[in-house]
């Protein structure tokens, strides 16, 4: 089976809430792929669709080209996380994680094995109903991870995370994406996914805003802009203008300089013996690039609330 989520156009209203409005992405094998967007987004309902436990409307959800329905011991081919509350309380987490192996015909050594996996060692006979919320992740995980299947659908792993956890969390997946999995996580915090995703699907309305590479998009957002130290700064303008730059002065040593890339001004500096003692490329977080499309979302609705209001 090939690992992948396919979202195809996928339609779904819950009375009159339309959730999804013509859903559409595909998460590819050997990554971890970013669900992210603003709550009621639609994020859920997508995840719920794929797993066959909403029907969608009209459009498809497959996993590795199939219907989740369609799949003979699906826990062997897609692993989900979407309620991590969902356990029995006075059942210990071994014991949660031997039911669940149980009813697919999975061993109890497969247990103990992600039961080391999702750190759990320690806390494995305890019962789960005193779990905090981030130890009910890991076991959710765990849970996801029983069939080894290479396909995984996470919902929110990092709620509930202290910032160990989310360290924790982020090397995880990492390295389950790095063993050639499709890593579907959703999150409403882009930050979270900083350092894990190598793409994102952003989404707003029940459809998709974004669908791209994480370094495409931080480029997208960085631009070009370079900040520069010099105690010569107009004659560092003089000549970064000259080279097609727009340039803006912060204070009286400071330059914010648009349009060429940080080695183009450094060169050109040093050619014309332009004193200077720092020239900084700009990086855009994931955040500030995830502010940036939904900000423009937000207007375009706006824009468009405000058309057909007319
Ligand atoms: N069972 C349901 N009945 C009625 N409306 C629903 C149901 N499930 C979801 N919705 C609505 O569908 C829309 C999408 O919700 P969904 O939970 O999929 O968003 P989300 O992106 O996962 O949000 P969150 O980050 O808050 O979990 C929302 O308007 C929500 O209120």
């Amino acid at each position: 089976m090939r690992a992948t989520i396919e979202v195809n156009d996928v339609r779904k209203r819950f009375g009159s809430t339309v959730a999804l409005d013509g859903m559409s992405f595909t998460v590819e094998p050997g990554q971890v792929t970013g669900f992210v967007g603003p709550n009621g987004a639609g994020k859920s309902t997508t995840m719920r669709v794929i797993l066959g436990l909403d029907a969608a409307d009209s459009g498809s959800a497959l996993i590795g080209g199939r219907p989740y329905r369609s799949l003979r011991s699906p826990l062997l081919h897609v692993g989900a996380l979407l309620d991590a509350g969902a356990l029995q309380p006075r059942r210990s987490a071994r014991n949660h994680l031997l039911w669940l192996a149980h009813s697919q015909g999975l061993t109890a050594g497969r247990v103990d094995e992600v039961i080391e996996q999702a750190g759990l060692g320690q806390v494995a006979r305890r019962k789960a109903g005193g779990f905090s919320l981030g130890m009910r992740q890991r076991l959710g995980i765990a849970a996801a991870l029983l069939g080894d299947p290479p396909v995984l659908i996470l919902d929110e792993p990092f709620n509930g995370l202290d910032p160990d956890g989310i360290v924790w969390m982020r090397e995880f997946l990492g390295e389950l994406a790095g063993q050639g999995r499709a890593v579907l996580v959703s999150s409403h915090l882009m930050s979270e996914l900083q350092d894990t995703a190598a793409h994102v699907v952003v989404v707003g309305r029940g459809r998709v805003i974004a669908d791209t590479s994480v370094a495409r998009l931080l480029a997208e957002v960085s631009g070009d802009r370079v900040t520069l130290r010099s105690t010569a700064p107009q004659e560092a303008a003089r000549v970064l203008e000259h080279a097609g730059a727009t340039v803006a002065a912060v204070d009286r040593d400071t330059l914010t300089v648009s349009g060429l890339p940080a080695e183009r001004v450094v060169t050109l500096l040093g050619r014309y013996a332009v004193p200077f003692s720092e020239v900084t490329a700009h990086r855009a977080t994931l955040e500030e690039a995830y502010m940036n499309l939904t900000r423009s979302a937000v207007e375009y609705r706006a824009t468009t609330g405000q058309e057909s209001a007319r």
